[in-house]
């Protein structure tokens, strides 16, 4: 039902499904080789499908957890990042990987890895499904990168419009009479 409301798919479920599993085996290769026991701090909501994906491929050590931060209001940016709920798992001295659905102006990112080293983190990486770097107010990229998107707004595996559409299983732009 909720697919009628999509004008076309950007990429579908197994192109991001096999992206998954290249991004896997590199963070895995990467952190087997520095020997660090992770944390993997998924940005709620929109990492959830993502970070299920990844994770159930890592063979590696390494913990969850999440955090809630935000600096949306419909599709607009208003560059006020807001921590809405902290992490439960204490990070210091901890090498932490940022599980992200999206970059867009990168305000989110460079905030969250700011607090992070505030915090005495060893290592701060970042892992986003989707990099949209024609939007970028910000010098900052993901270490770890699905897919590069053009400037438009997409939804789906995670990414909402209103807090809708979350849970389709591609990422995809909405017809533009569902914006009025
Ligand atoms: O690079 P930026 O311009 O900072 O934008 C990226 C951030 O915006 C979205 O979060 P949002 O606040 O919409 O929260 P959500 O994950 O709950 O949808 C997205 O999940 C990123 O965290
Ligand atoms: N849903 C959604 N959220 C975003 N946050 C920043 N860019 C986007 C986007 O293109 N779609």
């Amino acid at each position: 039902m909720i697919a009628q409301d999509i004008e076309k798919v950007l990429l579908s479920e197994e192109e991001i499904e096999n992206r998954c599993v290249e991004l896997a085996h590199q963070i895995e290769a990467d952190y087997k080789e520095s020997g660090d026991t992770p944390i993997i701090v998924g940005l709620l909501k929109g990492s959830v499908p993502f970070m299920a994906e990844l994770i159930k491929r890592f063979e590696f050590p390494c913990e969850i957890d999440f955090m809630s931060v935000s600096s949306y209001d419909g599709t607009e940016s208003i560059g006020d990042v807001r921590i809405l709920k902290d992490m439960d798992l204490s990070c210091k001295n901890r090498s932490i990987l940022v599980v992200e659905d999206i970059i867009d102006t990168g305000r989110t990112l460079v905030e969250v890895k700011k607090m992070f080293k505030n915090k005495g983190c060893l290592d701060v990486r970042c892992v986003t499904l989707l990099d949209k770097p024609s939007r970028r107010v910000c010098e900052i990229e993901a270490d770890y990168v699905g897919f590069e998107v053009p400037n438009e707004f997409v939804v789906g595996y995670g990414l909402d419009y209103n807090q809708k559409y979350r849970n389709l299983p591609f990422i995809g732009v909405l017809k533009p009479e569902i914006y009025q």
